[in-house]
C-alpha cells in the first residue's frame, strides 16, 4: 500500500485537543499510557498464543524497550507484543472504538470538557503522546503476518494521519515520539526511570533501557549496548503485601481504573483452599457517571496464572458491587475460559462469594472503625455508593444481615444526610418501642414535612426518612432488623402499642367514636375517591392525611413505577382525619360540606407528594371558599 492520508474521526480531534490542553500540568502520564498499551499488547499476544503457538515465532521473551535519541529528539517505546495490521492501525489509532468513551464525550458539556479529572476517567491512552510530541510515528507488524506487511502510521495529531505499508522484520510496535520544543527532559535516562518507577513499576513485562556509563573523557554519561530492566517486572498482586507501599497500591489502582484520585480502600489477599486465587480489590472514592447502568460491566480483571484473560469479568462480582475495581488471578481456571463458561463455573462461584465477603469486610472495617478518618471515609462511601449497596439487600440473601448493618439513613433525629445506621436507631429506641419506623417519599423535604410524622414528633420517636428510588424495593426484602420489624408510618392504622398510655388510647377511642357521624358524611361526599375514611390520633397539627392499607402498595412506590413506565395498580387512599383540628370541626355545620371534604382530601394528597387527579376542580373549590371568606 502506498502512502494514504486519512482524516481522524471527529471525536478523536476533540480528544486530541482536550488531551494536549488539559493534561499538560501532569504531562509525564503519557509514558504510563504508552507503556500500559505496550504491556496490553504483550498480554494480548500471550492470550492469542494459547491456541496458536506459532504467533510467537520462536520469540517468547516479551519485553518493552524505551530508548531516546538526543540528536533526532525522539523517544521510542517498543514492544514485541501483538502489533497491528494496517486495518487495525487505521481503526484503533484513528477512531474511538470504545462506545463508552464516545458516549462519555458526548455527555460532557461546556466547561466540563476542560476538566482533566473527568477526562482522566476514561483513560487518555495513545493520544496522550501528543502532550509532549508534535508528531508521532507508529511502526508495527501484527504477530502472524509476513515481514512485508509492516505498517507505518504517522500524524501530527491535528486533523489527519498517513498510513503506508513498510517492510518490518520483527513483530510488535514502535511508538516514536518526536518531542515538541522544550520537552528535552524526556531525553534522559534518569527522568524516564523516575517516571517508570512512579507509574509503571508493577507492569509484569520487563521494561528495558540501555545502561549508561560515565565517560571520563567527555565528562558525561554514555549509553552502552547492555539493556537493563528498570521495573520490578512482577505483577503487583503477585508480590507479598509487605513489599508493596501504599503509594504503589494506589498507583496500580489508577492504572487499572482510569481514576485520577486515590482509591478509598483496598484489600489484597491470597486465598488458598478449595479454590486458589489472589485478589486485589479496590473501592473507588467517587462513583462513575454510569454507575446506575446495571448493564455496566464490573471493573474486575481476570487473570489465570498471571496471564491476562479478560477485562470487566462481571461474573466475579455481584451486580451490586459493580463499582469495585481490581484484579483476580485464579490458579484453577482453564486459560481458555470464556465469559459463558465463567457464568457456570463452580470455581468462579467460590471466587465471587469470597470476594464479596472481602469487600463487605473492608466496608465494615471502615464503618465500625474508631478512627474519625475511617468514619468519614465510610460516610463518603455511603454518599457515593449507598444506593447501590441497597440493591444488595434484595439480591444477596446470604449477606443480607451484613448488608443491613452497613445501611445508613436520614432520620428525624439527624439532619446531616444519610448517617443513621439501624443499630444506632435501635440503641435510641424508647422504652416500649418495638418497631423501627420509617417513611418513604420523593424528597427529603417531602418526607420531613409529612403529616404522618406529627404524632412521632410529639412522642419524640425517631423516624427514618427514605428517599432513594431503590428504598421501596429494598424494603420489600428487609422486614426486620435484630428482631424489630421495619414499619412504615404511612401504612395501616398507627399502633404505637405500649408507647401510648391507657388514658391516651381511651381518649383516641372516644374521639374516634364521637367523630363517626362526621366520618360517615365525608365518606359519602368523597364516594369512590377513597377506600375508607377514619379518625386518627396520628395527626397533631394537620387536619388530615392519606395512608394505604397494610398490604397495599405504597403511594410512593406506585408513583415510581408509573414514572418508570411500568404498570402500577391504582391504589385508593384511606383518608384519615384529625377530629381535634379546627378545620375538621368547622366542617360540621358548613354549607359547603362536600367541597370541604374534597379539599381536605386533595390537600392531604398534595402534602404526601401525590398529584391530584383533577387540579382544576380543586382550584375552583378553593377559590370559591376564598371569595366568600376574604373581604374584598
Ligand atoms: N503498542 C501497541 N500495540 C498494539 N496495539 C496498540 C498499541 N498501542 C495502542 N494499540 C491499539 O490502539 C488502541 C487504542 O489505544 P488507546 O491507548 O487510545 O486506547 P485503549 O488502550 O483501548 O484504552 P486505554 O488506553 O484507555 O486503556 C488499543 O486498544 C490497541 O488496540
Amino acid at each position: 500500500m502506498t502512502k494514504q492520508t486519512h482524516a481522524f474521526q471527529a471525536e478523536v480531534k476533540q480528544i486530541l485537543h482536550l488531551v494536549t490542553h488539559s493534561l499538560y500540568s501532569n504531562k509525564e502520564i503519557f509514558l504510563r499510557e504508552l507503556v500500559s498499551n505496550a504491556s496490553d499488547a504483550c498480554d494480548k499476544l500471550r492470550f492469542e498464543a494459547i491456541n496458536n503457538d506459532a504467533l510467537f515465532g520462536g520469540d517468547t521473551d516479551l519485553a518493552i524497550r524505551i530508548r531516546f535519541d538526543k540528536d533526532a529528539r525522539t523517544l521510542t517505546i517498543s514492544d514485541n507484543g501483538i502489533g497491528m495490521s494496517a486495518e487495525e492501525a487505521a481503526s484503533h489509532l484513528g477512531t474511538i472504538a470504545r462506545s463508552g468513551t464516545r458516549e462519555f464525550m458526548a455527555s460532557l458539556e461546556g466547561e466540563q470538557k476542560k476538566d482533566a479529572q473527568l477526562i482522566g476517567q476514561f483513560g487518555v491512552g495513545f493520544y496522550s503522546g501528543y502532550i509532549v510530541a508534535d508528531r508521532i510515528t507508529v511502526e508495527t507488524r501484527r504477530a502472524g503476518l509476513p515481514a512485508d506487511q509492516g505498517v507505518r502510521w504517522s500524524s501530527e495529531g491535528t486533523g489527519e494521519f498517513d498510513l503506508e505499508t513498510i517492510p518490518r522484520e520483527q513483530r510488535g510496535t514502535d511508538i516514536i515520539l518526536h518531542l515538541r520544543e522544550g520537552e528535552d527532559e524526556f531525553l534522559s535516562s534518569w527522568k524516564i526511570k523516575s517516571v517508570v518507577g512512579k507509574y509503571s513499576d508493577h507492569i509484569s513485562i520487563p521494561i528495558l533501557m540501555r545502561e549508561e556509563k560515565w565517560d571520563e573523557e567527555k565528562s558525561e554519561y554514555q549509553l552502552t549496548d547492555t539493556w537493563e530492566t528498570i521495573n520490578k517486572a512482577s505483577a503487583l498482586w503477585t508480590r507479598s503485601k509487605s513489599d508493596i507501599t501504599p503509594e504503589q497500591y494506589q498507583e496500580f489502582y489508577k492504572q487499572i481504573s482510569y481514576d485520577q484520585a486515590d482509591a478509598l480502600a483496598y484489600t489484597h489477599n491470597r486465598v488458598e483452599g478449595r479454590s486458589e486465587y489472589t485478589q486485589l480489590l479496590y473501592i473507588p472514592a467517587k462513583a462513575p457517571m454510569d454507575l446506575w447502568n446495571r448493564e455496566r460491566r464490573g471493573g474486575v480483571k481476570l487473570y489465570v496464572k498471571r496471564v491476562f484473560i479478560m477485562d470487566d469479568a462481571e461474573a466475579l462480582m455481584p451486580s451490586y458491587l459493580r463499582f469495585v475495581k481490581g484484579v483476580i488471578d485464579s490458579a484453577d481456571l482453564p486459560l481458555n475460559v470464556s465469559r459463558e463458561l465463567l457464568q457456570e463455573s463452580r470455581d468462579v462461584k467460590a471466587i465471587r462469594e469470597g470476594s464479596t465477603k472481602r469487600v463487605l469486610s473492608m466496608l465494615e472495617a471502615l464503618a465500625d472503625s474508631e478512627s474519625a478518618d475511617d468514619k468519614a471515609k465510610y460516610a463518603d462511601f455511603w454518599t457515593e455508593f449507598g444506593a447501590v449497596i441497597k440493591e444488595g439487600v434484595g439480591e444477596d440473601f446470604a449477606n443480607r444481615e451484613r448488608l443491613a448493618k452497613l445501611l445508613r439513613f436520614a432520620s428525624t433525629k439527624h439532619d446531616a444526610g444519610q448517617t443513621v445506621s439501624l443499630a444506632d436507631y435501635v440503641s435510641r429506641m424508647k422504652e416500649g418501642q418495638k418497631a423501627i419506623y420509617y417513611i418513604t417519599a420523593d424528597t427529603l423535604a417531602a418526607a420531613k414535612s409529612s403529616p404522618q410524622l406529627e404524632i412521632f414528633r410529639q412522642k419524640d420517636l425517631e423516624v427514618l426518612l427514605l428517599t432513594d428510588r431503590v428504598d421501596e424495593w429494598m424494603l420489600s426484602h428487609l422486614f426486620e432488623f435484630e428482631g424489630h420489624s421495619l414499619t412504615s408510618v404511612a401504612k395501616g392504622s398507627v399502633d404505637l402499642g405500649d408507647l401510648q398510655d391507657e388514658a391516651e388510647k381511651k381518649q383516641a377511642e372516644e374521639s374516634a367514636k364521637a367523630a363517626q357521624p362526621l366520618v360517615d358524611r365525608i365518606k359519602t361526599a368523597l364516594g369512590d375517591r377513597v377506600k375508607d375514611v377514619r379518625a386518627t390520633s396520628r395527626l397533631v397539627d394537620s387536619p388530615a392525611c392519606v395512608v394505604v392499607a397494610d398490604h397495599d402498595m405504597s403511594a410512593h412506590l406506585a408513583r415510581l413505577l408509573k414514572q418508570a413506565g411500568q404498570e402500577a395498580p391504582s391504589v385508593k387512599p384511606i383518608l384519615e382525619i384529625n377530629p381535634g383540628h379546627a378545620l375538621i370541626k368547622g366542617m360540621e355545620g358548613s354549607a359547603q360540606f362536600d367541597d370541604l371534604a374534597h379539599i381536605v382530601l386533595d390537600q392531604a394528597l398534595l402534602a404526601e407528594g401525590a398529584a391530584i387527579d383533577d387540579p382544576a376542580a380543586y382550584v375552583k373549590r378553593v377559590t370559591a371558599l376564598l371569595v366568600q371568606g376574604v373581604p374584598v
